[in-house]
């Protein structure tokens, strides 16, 4: 027998390998210096904060699993997933800065680009000088991205790229567009292209006002006649698995960031209930506190369990994309609980910016949303359940 651990049910510790405890130790540090001690300000002002990109890149929080000879630490996918659950125990914004860059940029280049793109790209990347952004959804085509509209007409050699993509991460200080176009030259087939900043015809402006994932910039990506060369196409994907590819690896990544957000609000409960005392008594002493601090504890060393599983699975190259979805899903939508009763636990102080919990809860609902929406992923589960598509 051993002792059961309130902050680690499992001992989730004890099933990573150094290399994996060291690659986390190095990223909770790197948050709680760098970001906790901003985010609060950051997320009040809705501020811009491009400088993290290289601070990120110097503490090897960028391009985890890509290779060192493209800059990247070549570490496996559980050491990605615990990077983000320490950013994203500081918060949701900054945990998205980073897998922008690492899941949804640097690997489609490194998986779906020429040898020329890699090199150009990813050390830039890896080392955070470049920042990039991954433009998938229009105005007109969110849950469904088949149904985009931006197009690639044939020019020359080259391409001429027209269109909008809405709510983009990153966008506004991005200098890599990693952008998904139906291509006249390839049978109206989804295409990847990557664009550069200060191209003729490319405006890329912010998205203000609002109320979650605030210390993250979002913007769009307008595209008028932008005249790319040929060189400017991802060669070797083509259709709807060259962004889902990327997207499975991100959503994996969010499944342990969610669980990093939900650890913070449990951690703050279970403080707050044993600080603040009401009817001559601790909080934490109430038989429903401390229903509801059992609830996060195990749904967070389910979540955490199942994250690491999958996890070892992509490490192995033996997952299912539905995994993906299992924990994707599941995870958020327990975080958002989490943070929703963590922020009724903190009573009046739930509400200010000081005790943190209403920001991770308001994070969250963005969580929820973006790289699948808890109920397409509802769909996605379904449609491999029964075998029959219900979108
Ligand atoms: C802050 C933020 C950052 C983002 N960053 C990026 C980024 O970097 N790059 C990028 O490409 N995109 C990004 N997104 C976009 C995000 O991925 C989309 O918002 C998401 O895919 C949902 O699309 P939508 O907003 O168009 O909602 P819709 O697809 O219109 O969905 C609206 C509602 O309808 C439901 N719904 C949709 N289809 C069905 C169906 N068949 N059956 C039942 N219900 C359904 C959804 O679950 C949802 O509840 C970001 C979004 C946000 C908010």
């Amino acid at each position: 027998m051993v002792p059961f651990d309130w902050a680690d049910p499992f001992n989730l510790d004890d099933q990573l390998s150094d290399e994996e405890r060291m690659v986390r130790d190095s990223a909770h540090a790197f948050a709680q210096s760098e970001l906790q001690t901003r985010v609060i300000e950051a997320y009040a002002q809705e501020t811009d904060a491009p400088e993290l990109f290289p601070l990120m890149g110097k503490a090897g929080l960028l391009g985890v699993t890509i290779p060192e000879e493209f800059g990247g630490s070549g570490a496996s996918y559980v050491a990605y997933g615990l990077v983000a659950r320490e950013i994203e125990r500081v918060d949701s914004g900054y945990r998205s800065m980073a897998s922008v860059q690492s899941s949804l940029v640097m690997y489609p280049i490194h998986a779906y680009g020429s040898d020329e793109q890699r090199h150009k790209y990813l050390p830039g990347l890896a080392s955070g000088e470049l920042i990039g952004c991954f433009g998938l959804t229009e105005p007109d085509a969110g849950s469904d991205p088949a149904g985009m509209r931006t197009y690639a007409k044939k020019d020359g050699d080259g391409y001429s790229l027209s269109g909008a993509k809405t709510w983009i991460s990153n966008s506004p200080f991005a200098d890599v567009f990693v952008v998904w176009a139906k291509s006249e030259a390839h049978g109206d087939k989804v295409r990847g292209f990557v664009l550069e900043k200060g191209m003729a015809g490319l405006e890329a402006p912010r998205i203000k006002g609002k109320l979650s994932l605030r210390a993250s910039t979002t913007g769009m990506i307008q595209m008028d006649e932008v005249k790319l060369p040929a060189e400017a196409l991802l060669p070797d994907v083509e259709g709807m698995k060259g962004p889902f590819g990327c997207l499975n690896r991100a959503r994996y990544g969010i499944s342990w960031g969610s669980m990093g957000a939900a650890e913070f609000c449990y951690h703050a409960a279970r403080q707050y209930g044993l600080d603040r005392h009401q009817f001559g008594v601790p909080l934490a002493s109430k038989q429903l506190y401390q229903l509801k601090l059992a609830d996060m504890a195990s749904e967070i060393a389910l979540g955490l369990q199942g994250s690491l599983r999958v996890g070892r699975l992509l490490d192995d190259g033996n997952y299912a994309p539905e995994m993906i979805s299992v924990v994707k899903r599941n995870n958020v939508g327990k975080a958002l609980d989490i943070a929703r009763t963590a922020r009724d636990m903190h009573g009046g102080n739930g509400i200010s910016e000081e005790y943190q919990v209403m920001r991770h809860m308001l994070n969250l609902e963005t969580v929820n949303t973006y790289e699948g929406t808890h109920d397409v992923h509802a769909l996605i589960l379904g449609r491999a359940i029964t075998g029959i598509p219900a979108f």
